[in-house]
């Protein structure tokens, strides 16, 4: 790995935006580009890019099944002879799912570099071309190798855990408040990393051996003044295995929640505490109903993680037959502020 004969990217077009024009019937936007186009519309590259088609897809449509299967196409690609790095087209309303499950995984020095665009291909001004020339220019970058997947967008560099998307249209669609950006990418397409992050080790798993059971049902509920158990309960009929809690503030509950979250732990059911606060940590501190009761049930805090990605390792650990306590610790080491 790393050597002169590792020569070209690898670009596994999934669809979202960046694939996206307006249907000549219904006047909605779809997902209708093949990568051929998308690479096409980013200009002549210097470097040898092989494209696969994977999906047409908007990102809000993506399953975990289909999430497993990107992840399989990255490691077959990086399995290929030649490749130096992996670069996933994809939607932006779902990439922090697929690109933390791709993190999660990863186990490979090479740069895995998901990007994609805010406004359509077929906008008067795209926003696309810009983001997939960066995205090939990072993948190739020496300096990208050792830090995971990373996120592309609009001059930014992201490493996954704790990036969101944070804007619904503006092209600066991602952040990752607690942590900021690793790197940034010039206008005229110089790359600058800052400091290497610690990474946690790759959860040790292959996509094909989770996906032959089949993904454990997790579910998110929601935390608002005057939220009963019912869509908790809900969840637990729907056959949730793992429920991740949009809490609020610090992670906090209310007494009718906790008590149902007690039940359901007691039966088997491991539940993550996450917050709907854009920034900062899930920490046990208030009674009645708070954080510090969930706790004592027996909820996980889920650290720095946001709903959308203590979902995706929830889903991921559980997937893979991990205890409650294997659940924990993988939260407490995951969910914590990486050291430089
Ligand atoms: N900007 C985008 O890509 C949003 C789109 N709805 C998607 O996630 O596929």
């Amino acid at each position: 790995m790393g050597s002169v004969t590792e020569d070209h990217v690898v670009l596994l077009a999934t669809g979202g935006t960046i694939a996206s024009r307006a249907d000549s019937v219904t006047g909605s936007t779809l997902a209708a580009d093949s990568g051929a186009s998308v690479l096409a519309a980013a200009g002549s590259s210097a470097v040898g890019i092989e494209v696969v088609d994977l999906m047409q897809k908007g990102s809000y449509l993506l399953t975990f099944e289909d999430m497993l299967g990107i992840r399989e196409a990255i490691q077959k690609a990086l399995a290929a002879r030649g490749t130096r790095g992996v670069v996933i087209t994809h939607g932006t309303d779902t990439m922090e799912e697929t690109a933390y499950l791709a993190d999660l995984l990863h186990d490979d020095p090479r740069p895995v570099v998901f990007t994609g665009a805010q406004r359509a291909a077929d906008h008067a001004d795209p926003d696309g071309p810009r983001n997939l020339r960066d995205a090939i220019d990072v993948a190739m970058a020496p300096e990208a190798r050792h830090r995971g997947a990373l996120i592309v967008f609009d001059g930014e560099i992201l490493s996954v855990p704790g990036t969101r998307k944070s804007e619904t249209s503006k092209a600066k669609a991602f952040s990752n408040p607690d942590l900021g950006r690793v790197g940034s990418v010039a206008e005229d397409g110089s790359i600058h990393f800052g400091p290497a992050r610690r990474r946690e080790a790759p959860l040790n798993s292959t996509g094909t051996g989770m996906s032959a059971h089949g993904p454990v049902r997790v579910d998110i509920i929601a935390i608002y003044p005057g939220a009963d158990a019912t869509l908790f309960r809900a969840a637990l009929a729907a056959g949730a295995r793992g429920i991740v809690l949009e809490a609020t503030g610090l992670g906090n509950a209310n007494a009718a929640l906790s008590e149902a979250v007690r039940t359901a732990i007691e039966d088997g059911v491991v539940v993550v505490t996450s917050t709907r606060v854009h920034a900062g940590p899930v920490r046990g501190i208030y009674g009645a109903g708070g954080g510090r009761t969930l706790e004592d049930a027996g909820a996980v805090p889920s650290g720095l993680l946001r709903p959308s990605q203590a979902r995706i390792l929830l889903q991921t650990l559980l997937t893979c037959g991990t205890s409650p306590q294997g659940v924990a610790h993988q939260f407490l080491q995951r969910g914590q502020p990486p050291s430089a």
